[in-house]
This record gives C-alpha cells, sequence and structure tokens, in this order.
C-alpha cells in the first residue's frame, strides 16, 4: 500500500515588482506517494524551480502549505525545518554546488556529519554510494577533477546519503552532454527503484520525462495537466 509523502493544495507564490505583484504559483496542488518517481516538465518561466524550491523548504509560500509526510512545513521552526531538509530531503542542481576544496568521499560524507554520525561512518557510507554510482575509483578526488557527469553522480550520492525520504531535483542534466544525460537518468531511476526514494525532477525534457511513473505539465503557475496526456495530444 503506497502512502502519500509530500503533498500541496492551492499554494501560491507571488513576487512584488514594484507597484506590480507577479504571480509565479497561483494554486498548485500535488500528491507524490512515497518511492514515486514524478517529473515536472513545462517552458521556460512557468514556475517550475520556485516549485521546487518550496517543495523543499527552501524558500515560504505566499500561500497554502507543504505537508512532508503528514508534517506542515510551515509550523516547524527554522531549526527543525533544517534538519527535516537534512535528513528526510535531498537535492539535486543544474550545477553540482560540491565544496571545491574536498574530496567526492568528504562531499558525499557532509550530510552525514551535519547529522551527527560519526567521521568513520559518515566516511565509510559515502564509500559504499560512491561504489555505487560507478565512483569507487574517484573517492579521493576533488570536482574540479571530475567530469561533468561523475560530479553529477557525485551529487546523487551526496542526496542520497541521509537515506531521504525524496529527492528534489531541477535540470539535474542541464549541464551536460547527452550520453552522460542518459547515464545519470539511468541512475536517477535504478536508484528510485532499489532505495525505494521519491524523486520530484524538473526538465525540459519530455523524452525523458516519459521514463518517469508520472508527468506533470507546469503551465503558467498551475501544475493542470498530465504531461503524457499532453504528449499524447
Ligand atoms: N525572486 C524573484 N522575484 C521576482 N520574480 C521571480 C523571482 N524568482 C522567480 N521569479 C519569476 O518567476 C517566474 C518563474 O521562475 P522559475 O525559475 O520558477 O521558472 P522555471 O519554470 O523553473 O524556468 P526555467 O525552466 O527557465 O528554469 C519567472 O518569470 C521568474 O522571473
Amino acid at each position: 500500500m503506497s502512502k502519500t509523502i509530500l503533498s500541496c493544495s492551492q499554494l501560491c507564490k507571488h513576487y512584488k515588482d514594484g507597484e506590480q505583484t507577479v504571480s509565479v504559483l497561483r494554486g498548485v496542488d500535488l500528491t507524490l506517494q512515497a518511492g514515486e518517481a514524478m517529473a515536472i516538465v513545462g517552458s521556460s518561466g512557468s514556475g517550475k524551480s520556485t516549485l521546487l524550491h518550496l517543495l523543499g523548504g527552501l524558500d515560504k509560500p505566499t500561500s497554502g502549505d507543504i505537508y512532508l509526510d503528514g508534517l506542515s512545513l510551515a509550523r516547524l521552526s527554522t531549526r527543525k525545518l533544517a534538519t527535516l531538509r537534512n535528513q528526510r530531503l535531498g537535492f539535486v542542481y543544474q550545477f553540482h554546488h560540491l565544496l571545491g576544496e574536498f574530496s567526492a568521499q568528504e562531499n558525499v560524507a557532509m550530510p552525514q556529519l551535519i547529522a551527527g554520525i560519526s567521521p568513520t561512518k559518515a566516511l565509510a557510507q559515502a564509500s559504499t554510494l560512491l561504489e555505487r554510482v560507478g565512483l569507487g575509483h574517484r573517492l579521493n578526488s576533488r570536482p574540479s577533477e571530475m567530469s561533468g557527469g561523475e560530479r553529477q553522480r557525485t551529487a546523487i550520492a551526496r542526496a542520497l546519503v541521509n537515506k531521504p525520504d525524496v529527492v528534489l531535483a531541477d535540470e539535474p542534466t542541464g549541464n551536460l552532454d547527452s550520453q552522460s544525460t542518459d547515464s545519470v537518468y539511468e541512475l536517477l531511476l535504478e536508484l528510485n527503484r532499489e532505495q525505494g526514494t521519491a524523486f520530484v525532477v524538473v526538465t525540459h525534457d519530455r523524452q525523458l520525462a516519459g521514463r518517469f511513473d508520472r508527468q506533470l505539465l507546469m503551465n503558467d503557475g498551475l501544475l493542470d495537466q498530465s504531461a503524457a496526456e499532453v504528449m499524447s495530444l
């Protein structure tokens, strides 16, 4: 029996631009099941990144709320929200955001160290995960010594190291060539199946989106149609 792991209802985000109010999200409803792999597609500026930021508690909605496993993000203190982000959510961005002065292994271990796990255990866990993503030979490499695809694999390992309920990924292959893009998507879907981690992935690429369990279309601030329906029109 699947259960809802992440949801939002009537989520709105407005920005003030001088006298004007810009409505970026205009009442988004979304329900993600535990272990589900969901892709969000939509044109540039439609609000996809804004939605992902709100779902990950990185920004606050103007109205509406987000629930992670039944917990209201709006009701959490800043500290509790930071703990929840560290332990129950993982993030992957278009740019890897790895720390340049640390090795791949140390970068992947970082969320565990922040969670208070001992360095020995955290580094061992990081090494296991790096091996899983095909980078067992890169434990001691710094980001500058790795290819774009290797850096994104490292970022994916880091996002998964605390065994989060949900990984949020914003154009995770935006900087990669088509071969690396393919293998990174393959890896995401394998990890989704193996670890039961739910994924919400934003992409411009509808063909890649088609490999996920569900596709939603963001259109001018609303998640109003299934992208699969739109693709079949
Ligand atoms: N801090 C902000 N202040 C004002 N407007 C903003 C702010 N952040 C985003 N916007 C506007 O919100 C709209 C949606 O932006 P968002 O980045 O969510 O779109 P997107 O669908 O992810 O686009 P892309 O695919 O190009 O990354 C854009 O018009 C953007 O200019």
